[in-house]
């Protein structure tokens, strides 16, 4: 019978260059009390409980263990003395650090990526999600089968299990081999499914608006208040690992399809982003990302990098993007009133268009909802102009590009009333001057990008 009680695990950080701690370390390197935070959040999440932590300087760095066999032998004392199940490393262990850490340290040793695998094999429900879960988890355990192996999805009933004898290692590689081709077939078949899916939704030319972020930024909360949906929400990282769609019909402008995926984090295993990468069609097909930002986060900037890399790493780097700042309510809770509001005007600056919000208040939802239509192109307005006689290429250009609901010729032009995008609207009231000229400063429909 296997063990129930939580597994006992000793975390190793590493300290960015060996430096005395800095307030601020370089902007793309966490401290590692911020590393440690997450890596913490991450064991509990896979159900470890956290005895202790140990910090490791970058000076020390050993190709073969890591850390170096002396911390090594530290290690392996204080886990005599304590009795700790579990060594988890924020850092990726090649196969040969890891089985040379596993014969200094007498138990189980882990990665962040192992970590990781071991909460999304958890958390999987879907057939999709599980068959996309465990062909990341045969990538990353073929190369490490050899010696003592952990059994990854056991991590919370009893692990550090001997691994297979030499003898049975063969079999079990060309197992593991014919089962990842088998895993990849079937995702093929899910695949194609998507994509008969997809191509009825495009004939409706109904955009496809997607909430990609890190990890417990409030993607799914936000998705269920936009789209009425029973999506699931929980405290805990990586709550969703499957793209839900909805369709929305916004009382202010065209119906939209609201994707909902799973989250992202700082070093997201490159298997595991392969793996998923069907799920995360949704995020690269977006006709608009909405970047959902955990504003209240004290690793927010960090977090947004994160996200970047792996919108980029999946081909999405380029897809039309709008920033949103949700949990407003807590940066109100942690700065006040005005420091949440010069925060949240610092970080508009430096991400024009970002929206404010918080998905659990539904403070600022009008103002998303508009920036969506409007990022979208599809807010649509009713312009009446009289076009004078010599501007026809100006009602060439409504009559390509709105709904002309009336025209009629009269002594002073064409009078045309007609429905449009507003930025089209703007344009056409702009291009005719006083009354009415457009004052807003929106950009013109040309800066913006696709459809
Ligand atoms: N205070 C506050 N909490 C929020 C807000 N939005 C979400 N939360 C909470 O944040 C936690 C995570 O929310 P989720 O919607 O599950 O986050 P997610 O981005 O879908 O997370 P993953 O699926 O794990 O990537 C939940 O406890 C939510 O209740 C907000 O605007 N304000
Ligand atoms: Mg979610």
């Amino acid at each position: 019978m296997a063990d129930t009680s939580p597994q006992r695990a000793l975390l190793v950080a590493v300290e960015a260059g060996g430096a005395p701690r800095r307030a601020r370390p370089e902007a793309d390197e966490p401290s590692p009390e911020e590393s440690l935070a997450e890596l913490r959040l991450l064991a509990e999440t896979a159900g470890a409980q956290v005895v202790g932590t140990v910090i490791q300087s970058r000076r020390e760095w050993s190709p073969a263990t890591l850390i170096g066999e002396g911390k090594a032998r530290e290690i392996e004392r204080l886990r005599q003395e304590q009795g700790f199940d579990l060594v988890i490393f924020d850092e990726e262990l090649s196969p040969s650090q890891q089985r040379n850490l596993e014969a200094i340290i007498n138990c189980g040793i882990l990665d962040r990526t192992a970590l990781i695998l071991d909460i999304f094999a958890r958390r999987a429900r879907t057939r999709e999600a599980r068959v996309q879960v465990e062909l990341a988890q045969l990538q990353y355990r073929l190369p490490r089968l050899t010696g003592r192996g952990v059994d990854l999805s056991r991590l919370g009933g009893g692990i550090g299990t001997r691994g297979p004898g030499e003898t049975r290692l063969e079999i079990d590689r060309r197992r593991i081999r014919e089962r990842i081709a088998h895993l990849r077939r079937e995702l093929q078949e899910v695949a194609a499914h998507r994509e008969r899916q997809r191509a009825g939704r495009e004939e409706n030319r109904v955009p496809l608006v997607t909430l990609a972020g890190y990890t417990n930024a409030g993607k799914s909360t936000l998705h269920r208040r936009l789209a009425g949906s029973d999506a699931y929400v929980e405290d805990r990282l990586f709550a969703t690992l499957d793209t839900m769609v909805r369709r929305v019909e916004p009382p202010d402008g065209e119906p939209l399809l609201l994707a909902d995926t799973v989250g992202f984090i700082r070093k997201l295993p490159h298997t595991l982003v392969a793996a998923f990468r069907s799920t995360l069609e949704e995020v690269v097909r977006a006709d608009l990302i909405l970047h959902v930002v955990d504003v209240s986060h004290p690793a927010r900037d960090r977090q947004m990098d994160a996200v970047q890399a792996v919108l980029d790493e999946i081909g999405a780097g380029d897809r039309p993007r709008l920033v949103v700042l949700n949990k407003l309510d807590r940066l109100r809770d942690m700065l006040g009133e005005d420091g949440a509001r010069a925060e949240v005007e610092r970080l508009r600056h430096r991400f024009p268009g970002a929206v404010a919000v918080s998905a659990v208040t539904g403070e600022g939802f009008p103002e998303l909802s508009r920036a969506i239509q409007d990022a979208l192109g599809r807010r649509r307005a009713v312009v009446e102009a009289l076009v004078p006689y010599p501007m026809a290429h100006l009602a060439a250009f409504i009559h390509q590009r709105g709904r002309v609901l009336a025209e009629e010729y009269r002594a002073g032009g064409v009078f045309i009333r007609a429905e449009m995008e507003t930025s089209l609207a703007d344009r056409v009231r702009a291009a005719l001057g006083p009354p009415g000229t457009a004052r807003n400063g929106q950009g013109a429909p040309a800066e913006r990008s696709g459809r």
